[in-house]
C-alpha cells in the first residue's frame, strides 16, 4: 500500500467493543432466532447447545476429516486459529467462522433430508413480502416519466440506502428498532462512480452484492437499468455460495426477488422482465465463488476472481462487510485515503455503504471532526450514515 502505515486488525478481545459485542451478544441472539423459526429436531437443538457454548466460552476447533470445505478452511487459517478463543483471532475470521458453523449444526452442508435449508430464509421472506417492499416498489411508478439521470441517481440512493436493511444488525439491536432517520452521506464520489459509467454500451458492472430483500431489490433495479440505458453492455452480480451474516444474498435470494419484482405489477414488473431476459441471454450472469465467504480481506483474492474484476469497467462493492474486506478490517484512521487501501485491487472499484462498524477511511479532517462532535463515535456503527467511494486505477 503507497505510504500508507498500517492500522491494527479488529479483534472481538475488548469487552465493551463493538466487535465483542457481536460476538459475545449478537451471535447467541442469532442462534436463538433460528432456533425458534424452524420445527429443529433434537439433534439440530443439541448442535446449537454445543455451538452456543463454544462460540461464547470455547475454543475454535479443527474441521471433521470429512467436512467438504475442510483444506479451503485450513488455507484460510485454521490450521493457525484452532485451539485458540474465538475472541483472540482476527474478528473477521471468528464472524464467518460462526455462519459456518452455524450451517453445519443445522444440517444445511448434509447429507440429509436439511441439506440446503437455508436457516435465515424466514427472515429474509418476511423482509421480502414486507409491506415497506411494497411501497418501495410503487415508488417506481412515480420515477417512471423523470429523465433517466435522475432515475439513475435515485435507484444509486435506493441501492446504497437499501444497506440498512440488514437483518443481522435488526434482528439483534434492541426490540428490532429501525435505526434512527438521521442519514447523511459522509464521503460522495458519484461524480466519479457515474463518469465510468459513461455510456458506451459495451463495459462489463461487477456489482458484489450484499444483502437479500430490501437491499438486493434496488441493486437489481440499478443494474436494469444501467443494461436498458446502455450505461453498460453486461454485469456479473456476485452473491453468497451459502448463506451468511443473515440476510446475505444466495442465488435462492436472487430467484425470490425476481419474483417479486416480476409479481409486483407496473413499473416494478417491468424491471423484473428486463432481468429476467438479460440472464436468459446472458447480459446479466451470476457468480457464487468461495471466496465470496472466506474470512479475509479482498487483498487475499484468488486469481480467478481477480481476473473477474479485473476484466470490469468498474466492481461496485455494496455493503459493511464487504467494505471492511475492501479495504482491510483494521482501526484505520479516518482519514487514511481509500485509493491507498484499495491499491491492490485490479480495476475501477466503488464501496456503497452504510456504517455499522468501526473501519472507515477516506473522509476529510472537517468531517470525521463534524461527526466526532455531534455523536462521539457512534456514527461508525449506528447505520445512519452512509458512504460512496471510488478509486480508479493510475
Ligand atoms: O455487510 P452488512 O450487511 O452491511 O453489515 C454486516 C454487519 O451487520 O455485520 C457486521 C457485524 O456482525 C458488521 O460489519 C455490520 O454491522
Amino acid at each position: 500500500m503507497p505510504d500508507t502505515p498500517s492500522a491494527p486488525v479488529l479483534l472481538g478481545d475488548q469487552p465493551g467493543s463493538f466487535p465483542h459485542s457481536v460476538l459475545a451478544e449478537r451471535h447467541p441472539a442469532i442462534i436463538r432466532q433460528v432456533r425458534e423459526a424452524f420445527p429443529y429436531e433434537p439433534w439440530q437443538h443439541r448442535a446449537l447447545d454445543e455451538l452456543l457454548a463454544n462460540c461464547t466460552k470455547g475454543e475454535i476447533e479443527p474441521l471433521p476429516a470429512d467436512a467438504h470445505d475442510r483444506d479451503l478452511w485450513e488455507t484460510w487459517g485454521l490450521r493457525e486459529y484452532a485451539g485458540r478463543s474465538w475472541f483472540d483471532v482476527p474478528w473477521l475470521w471468528s464472524e464467518s467462522w460462526f455462519y459456518r458453523r452455524l450451517l453445519q449444526a443445522v444440517g444445511y452442508f448434509g447429507p440429509g433430508p436439511w441439506q440446503g435449508i437455508d436457516p435465515f430464509r424466514p427472515f429474509k421472506r418476511d423482509e421480502l413480502d414486507s409491506h415497506e417492499t411494497d411501497e418501495e416498489l410503487a415508488a417506481l411508478d412515480d420515477l417512471a416519466g423523470r429523465p433517466a439521470g435522475d432515475v439513475a441517481q435515485a435507484l444509486l440512493h435506493g441501492s446504497l440506502w437499501g444497506n440498512r436493511a440488514d437483518l443481522g444488525f435488526r434482528l439483534s439491536a434492541e426490540g428490532a428498532r429501525a435505526a434512527d432517520a438521521a442519514p447523511g452521506l459522509v464521503a460522495d464520489d458519484s461524480d466519479r462512480l457515474w463518469a465510468l459509467l459513461g455510456g458506451t454500451g459495451t463495459g462489463t458492472l461487477c456489482l458484489v452484492a450484499d444483502n437479500a430483500g430490501r437491499e438486493l431489490v434496488p441493486d437489481l433495479l440499478l443494474i436494469a437499468h444501467l443494461l436498458a440505458h446502455g450505461r453498460v453492455g453486461r454485469a456479473v452480480l456476485h452473491v453468497k455460495p451459502y448463506p451468511y451474516y443473515v440476510s446475505d444474498a444466495t442465488t435462492a435470494d436472487v430467484v425470490d426477488a425476481l419474483r417479486r419484482l416480476t409479481g409486483a405489477g407496473g413499473t416494478a414488473a417491468e424491471y423484473g422482465q428486463r432481468l429476467w431476459s438479460a440472464l436468459a441471454d446472458g447480459r446479466l450472469t451470476l457468480r457464487a465463488h468461495p471466496f465470496s465467504c472466506a474470512p479475509l480481506p479482498y487483498e487475499e483474492m484468488p486469481g480467478d476472481l481477480r481476473a473477474d474484476f479485473a476484466s470490469a469497467t468498474l466492481t461496485v462493492v455494496k455493503g459493511d462487510l464487504n467494505y471492511r474486506r475492501l479495504v482491510g478490517d483494521r482501526l484505520w484512521a479516518p482519514t487514511t485515503p481509500f485509493p491507498d487501501v484499495t491499491a491492490y485491487f485490479p480495476g475501477a472499484v466503488a464501496a456503497l455503504r452504510t456504517l455499522k462498524s468501526d473501519v472507515i477511511t477516506g473522509l476529510d479532517a472537517r468531517t470525521e471532526a463534524e461527526l466526532v462532535a455531534a455523536e462521539d463515535q457512534r456514527w461508525r456503527t449506528s447505520g445512519t450514515h452512509a458512504l460512496i467511494q471510488v478509486r480508479t486505477p493510475g
